[in-house]
C-alpha cells in the first residue's frame, strides 16, 4: 500500500470544499473522495509532490471539490444550510447561511484585519449622538506640521492616517456646539439689568444640575425630583409610581437550592456573559442608576469622568477585578408601586389601589476562565444552562461582550450548549409525551370512545423557546468611538457567520457601567443609549400591574 500524499493546502482546500456542500448524500467526504485516489509514483509531481491524475475524469472530481463545488452539484453555489426543525432561537429575519458553526475556529480578529473593518458612519453617528465610547482626542496640528506642504500640495496633517478621525471629531465637535446653542441659549442673552445674563443663568444652569443624576426610567423612578425628597413622574397620566428599595431574592449555587417562586406578574431578565466582562456592575448600574450626586453633565461634557459610581446605600451585586467573582445566581428585585394621583399612598399599605410593576434582575456566574475550582465551575455552567432552560418567567438574556474584545469562542460555546441542551429538552418532551399518552389511553375504559372522537385529546403543549438574547458590548468607555463602531460591525458579522440562526434580531447596545459615561443626553427628555437605554427596554418588558385603577380588597 503506498502512502497517500497531498500538501497540506491541498488537503485543508479539499476538507475546505467538502464542509461546504451541504448535501450529505451528493458529496462524501474528503477522506472518503481522497482515498479512491490511488497514489502511483507516475502521480506525484517530483518538485511539488501535487497529484497528477491520470484518468482525467478523477482529476476533475478532485479539482471541482477543491474549487468549492460538489463533485454532484451541477450549480456552483452552495447549498444552504439545513434549519433545524424546532426554532432555537427567536428570529424575526432570514436566517444566515454562510457557515456553520460547526468546526469553525473562531478566531479574535487581529489588528490589520479589525483596523481594516470598515466604520459605517450612521453607527458613528449613533455612538456619537449616545456619548458612548473615547472621543478622539482633539489632535490639534502643529504649526509646523500645517504649514509644510507635501508635493502633491497638501499639507501632512491631510495626509494623516488617522484622517477619518480628524473628520469625526469635527462632526462631534460640530454636534456639541448645537447641542450647546439650543439648551444654553439664554446664556447668550443680555439680562435685564444690562448686566450679562450669561453669569446669572449659568449659575442657576449649576445649580439645578448638580446632583442632577442618572436613575432608572419609569416606573422605576422619577424624572422629577419631589420636595419630599420622593421620586415620583407627574408626567405619565394621572399616576405617579413610587419606587420601592432594592430587594434581595435570593441565591442559588448548585441544582440542589431552591429557585425564588415564578411569578407572571414580573419580567425577569438573566445577565450572562464570560467572566469579568462587567455583569455585577451592569446590575448595579441598572439597579440604582448612576448616583454620583456631585456630577453634573456640565462636568461630563468637559470630559471629565470620574472612574468610580458612586452607589446609594442598598443590597448591590459583588464586583471585582478578579474573575469569578460571582458563584451564585443571584436574584435582585426592583419594585415600583403605582400610585393614582387621587389616591394617598402609604408605604407600609399592602395594597396598593394601582398595583404593583416588578423587574427581576438575576446575575449568572460568568463562564470562561475564572479563578475556581474546576468541579466548581462545572457546577455554575449545569445550573446556568437548567436556568435559561427552566425558567418560563425569564423574558430576555442579556449576554455581555467586552467591546474591546467581542465574541470569543467560549461565548459561541456558550450559545451552542443552550443550543443542544434546548434540542435534547424537546426530543426527551416528545418520546415522554407519546409515552405518556399511550399509557394513558391502553389504561383508560373509553378508550374506543377516544379513538373515535379524538379530537376532545388535546395534543402535548408546544415547547417553549428559549428567551430573545440580546447582546450588550460593555466596557465602551474602555473603546475609541470609531473603534466601537467597528466593534458592532465585527460583532454583527460574527453573529451571522458563527451561528445557524442568529439569536435575535434585537439591535447591538453598548453600554458602560462608569459615571458619566453614555448619558451626555441627561438633559434631553427621551434618553438614548447606554445604560439608560438598556433599562428603558427592560421596564417597557415588565407587565401592567392586573388590578390597574381600582381599590383591591
Ligand atoms: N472601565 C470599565 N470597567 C468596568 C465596567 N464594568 C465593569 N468594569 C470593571 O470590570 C471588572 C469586573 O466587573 P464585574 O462586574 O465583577 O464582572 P463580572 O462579569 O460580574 O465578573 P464575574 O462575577 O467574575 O463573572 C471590575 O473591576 C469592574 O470595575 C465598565 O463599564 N467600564
Ligand atoms: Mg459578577
Amino acid at each position: 500500500m503506498i502512502p497517500r500524499l497531498l500538501t497540506a493546502s491541498t488537503s485543508s482546500r479539499v476538507a475546505a470544499a467538502s464542509k461546504r456542500c451541504r448535501n450529505a448524500t451528493h458529496l462524501p467526504p474528503s477522506h472518503q473522495l481522497l482515498s479512491t485516489i490511488s497514489v502511483r509514483p507516475g502521480n506525484i509531481d517530483p518538485i511539488f509532490g501535487v497529484l497528477f491524475l491520470s484518468q482525467s475524469r478523477r482529476r476533475n472530481r478532485l479539482r471541482s471539490s477543491i474549487d468549492g463545488n460538489c463533485c454532484q452539484c451541477s450549480n456552483s453555489k452552495p447549498q444552504p444550510v439545513p434549519y433545524p426543525t424546532q426554532r432555537i432561537f427567536n428570529v424575526s429575519r432570514p436566517l444566515s447561511t454562510s457557515s456553520t458553526r460547526e468546526g469553525e475556529e473562531v478566531t479574535e480578529s487581529n489588528r490589520a484585519a479589525f483596523r481594516a473593518t470598515p466604520v459605517i458612519p450612521s453607527i458613528l453617528a449613533y455612538i456619537a449622538k449616545i456619548g458612548v465610547g473615547m472621543r478622539p482626542k482633539k489632535s490639534r496640528p502643529s504649526r509646523r506640521r500645517s504649514t509644510i506642504k507635501g508635493k502633491s500640495g497638501k499639507s501632512h496633517a491631510d495626509t494623516f492616517d488617522e484622517m477619518e478621525e480628524k473628520h469625526y471629531f469635527e462632526n462631534s465637535e460640530t454636534q456639541y456646539r448645537l447641542q450647546r446653542r439650543t439648551t444654553d441659549r439664554p446664556l447668550i442673552s443680555k439680562g435685564a439689568n444690562g448686566q450679562s445674563a450669561k453669569k446669572s443663568v449659568a449659575t442657576k444652569l449649576e445649580s439645578e444640575n448638580k446632583g442632577a443624576y442618572w436613575l432608572p426610567p419609569p416606573p422605576f423612578s422619577s424624572s422629577v425630583r419631589g420636595e419630599n425628597g420622593a421620586h415620583h413622574d407627574n408626567s405619565l397620566k394621572g399616576q405617579r409610581f413610587i419606587r420601592r428599595p432594592v430587594k434581595f431574592l435570593g441565591k442559588a449555587g448548585s441544582l440542589s437550592h431552591e429557585l425564588p417562586r415564578e411569578s407572571i406578574g414580573l419580567a425577569e431578565i438573566a445577565i450572562a456573559g464570560r467572566s469579568n466582562v462587567g455583569k455585577s456592575t451592569l446590575l448595579n448600574a441598572l439597579l440604582y442608576g448612576n448616583t454620583d450626586e456631585n456630577l453634573s453633565p456640565r462636568q461630563y461634557q468637559r470630559g471629565g469622568t470620574p472612574d468610580r459610581t458612586k452607589l446609594p446605600k442598598g443590597v448591590k451585586a459583588e464586583a471585582s477585578s478578579k474573575p469569578g467573582q460571582t458563584k451564585e445566581l443571584s436574584f435582585y428585585q426592583l419594585t415600583a408601586d403605582v400610585v393614582t394621583d387621587n389616591d394617598s399612598y402609604d408605604e407600609t399599605e399592602k395594597n396598593i389601589s394601582g398595583g404593583k410593576m416588578s423587574l427581576l434582575l438575576v446575575d449568572l456566574p460568568g463562564y470562561g476562565f475564572a479563578f475556581a475550582k474546576e468541579e466548581r465551575t462545572i457546577e455554575w455552567k449545569n445550573l446556568m444552562h437548567h436556568y435559561l432552560l427552566e425558567r418560563r418567567s425569564l423574558k430576555r438574556i442579556l449576554l455581555l461582550l467586552d467591546a474591546r474584545h467581542g465574541f470569543k469562542k467560549t461565548d459561541f460555546d456558550f450559545l451552542g450548549d443552550l443550543q443542544d441542551g434546548l434540542m435534547a429538552k424537546t426530543e426527551d418532551k416528545k418520546v415522554w409525551s407519546s409515552v405518556c399518552m399511550i399509557m394513558w389511553l391502553l389504561s383508560n375504559p373509553l378508550f374506543t370512545e377516544l379513538t373515535c372522537s379524538s379530537t376532545t385529546f388535546s395534543p402535548p403543549k408546544a415547547k417553549r423557546e428559549l428567551p430573545p438574547i440580546q447582546i450588550v458590548l460593555t466596557k465602551c468607555d474602555l473603546v475609541q468611538q470609531t473603534d466601537l463602531a467597528r466593534r458592532v460591525v465585527i460583532v454583527k458579522k460574527q453573529l451571522s457567520d458563527f451561528l445557524i440562526r442568529e439569536p435575535s434580531a434585537l439591535p447591538v447596545m453598548l453600554v458602560s457601567a462608569r459615571a458619566g459615561v453614555g448619558f451626555n443626553n441627561l438633559r434631553k427628555e427621551t434618553p438614548m443609549g447606554g445604560v439608560l437605554e438598556l433599562q428603558r427596554e427592560l421596564a417597557s418588558l415588565v407587565p401592567k400591574p392586573r388590578c390597574h385603577g381600582r381599590k383591591t380588597t
